[in-house]
C-alpha cells in the first residue's frame, strides 16, 4: 500500500482532515492516540517516565499520565521535552511499522477477494472508482513527522496548513489553554512554513477554504498513484 503521512502544527486540523479520509474508507494511524495509549499502559515506558519525571508523573489509581503537569513541564523546558521524546517516539514509530505491516496483509487478502469477484477484462480507470475496491493507500497522522524522522519511511507527505493566529485560537478553545501556553507549544514545534515547504502537497484549513473538495482531490491522486505503483512493481 502507498504510505501517506499527514502532518501540520498543533491545531492545524490534522484530526479533522484525517477524519474525512477515514469516511472515504482510508485506514489512519493516529500517532497522538497511540502515544497516549502506550504511555498509559506500557510498563517499560511507564517505568522510564517515572524515572525521568518522578512518581507523580502518573495520577493515582491507574488514571494514567498526569498530562496537565507533564505538559506544563515539557512545553516550558526543552531538555525535559527531549527526554520525553526519547522515551515515547521509538515505541510509537515501532507501533506504526507494525500497524503498516498488518494493513498490508489485510489489503492483500481483501484485494484477492475483490479480484475474484471481478469478471472479464478490467478497465482500471473504472475499477478505481469501484467503492467495493479496497483502498490502496494508508495514512499516518503525526504532528512531529519530520522532527521524529518518521517521514523517511513514507511515500508522500501531505501538510495541513492554518495560520498561527487561527491555530492559537483553536488550541485555546479546544484545550482551555492561555495564549502564552498555546504559543509555547507552537514554539516547541518546527516552523510552520518550513514544515509546509518540506511537504509534497498542502491542504489549507484556515476556515475559509472548503475541506471536502481538497480531500477528494488528494484521495483521487493517491488512488491513481497507488495503482500506478502496483502496475510498475
Ligand atoms: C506532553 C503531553 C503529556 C501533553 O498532553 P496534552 O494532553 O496536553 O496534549 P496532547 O497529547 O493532546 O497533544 C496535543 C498536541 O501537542 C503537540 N505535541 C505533543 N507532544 C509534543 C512534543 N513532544 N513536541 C512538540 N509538540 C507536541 C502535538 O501537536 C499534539 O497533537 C503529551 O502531548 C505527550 O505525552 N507527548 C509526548 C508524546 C508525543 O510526542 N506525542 C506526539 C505524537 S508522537
Ligand atoms: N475548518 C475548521 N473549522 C472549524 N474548526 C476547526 C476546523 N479545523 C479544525 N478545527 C477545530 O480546531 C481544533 C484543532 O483541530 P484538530 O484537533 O483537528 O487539530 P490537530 O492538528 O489534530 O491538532 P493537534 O496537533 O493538537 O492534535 C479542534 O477543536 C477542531 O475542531
Amino acid at each position: 500500500m502507498l504510505k501517506i503521512g499527514i502532518t501540520g502544527g498543533i491545531g492545524s486540523g490534522k484530526s479533522v482532515v484525517t477524519n474525512l479520509f477515514r469516511k472515504l474508507g482510508v485506514p489512519v494511524f493516529d500517532s497522538d492516540l497511540v502515544a497516549r495509549s502506550l504511555i498509559d499502559s506500557d510498563p517499560v515506558i511507564k517505568a522510564q517516565i517515572i524515572e525521568a519525571f518522578g512518581r507523580d508523573a502518573y495520577l493515582p489509581e491507574n488514571q494514567g499520565l498526569n498530562r496537565k503537569k507533564i505538559g506544563q513541564l515539557v512545553f516550558n523546558n526543552q531538555q525535559l521535552l527531549e527526554t520525553l521524546n526519547k522515551i515515547t517516539h521509538p515505541p510509537v514509530i515501532k507501533a506504526a511499522e507494525d500497524w503498516v505491516a498488518i494493513q498490508n496483509e489485510a489489503f492483500k487478502s481483501k484485494m484477492s477477494e475483490w479480484s475474484n469477484g471481478q469478471s472479464g477484462t478490467q478497465n482500471s480507470a473504472i475499477a478505481d472508482l469501484d467503492q467495493a475496491k479496497p483502498t490502496s493507500y494508508l495514512i499516518k497522522e503525526a504532528a512531529l513527522l519530520f522532527e521524529s524522522g518518521s517521514n523517511r519511511s513514507l511515500d508522500f507527505i501531505l501538510g495541513i496548513y492554518a495560520d498561527k493566529a487561527t491555530r492559537i485560537q483553536r488550541i485555546m478553545d479546544r484545550d482551555q489553554l492561555s495564549f502564552e501556553a498555546a504559543n509555547s507549544r507552537i514554539l516547541k514545534q518546527m516552523d510552520e512554513n518550513e514544515k509546509m515547504k518540506r511537504c509534497g502537497g498542502v491542504i489549507v484549513n484556515n476556515g475559509q477554504t472548503l475541506l471536502w473538495p481538497q480531500v477528494i482531490a488528494w484521495h483521487r491522486q493517491f488512488l491513481q498513484q497507488s495503482s500506478k505503483a502496483a502496475v510498475e512493481v
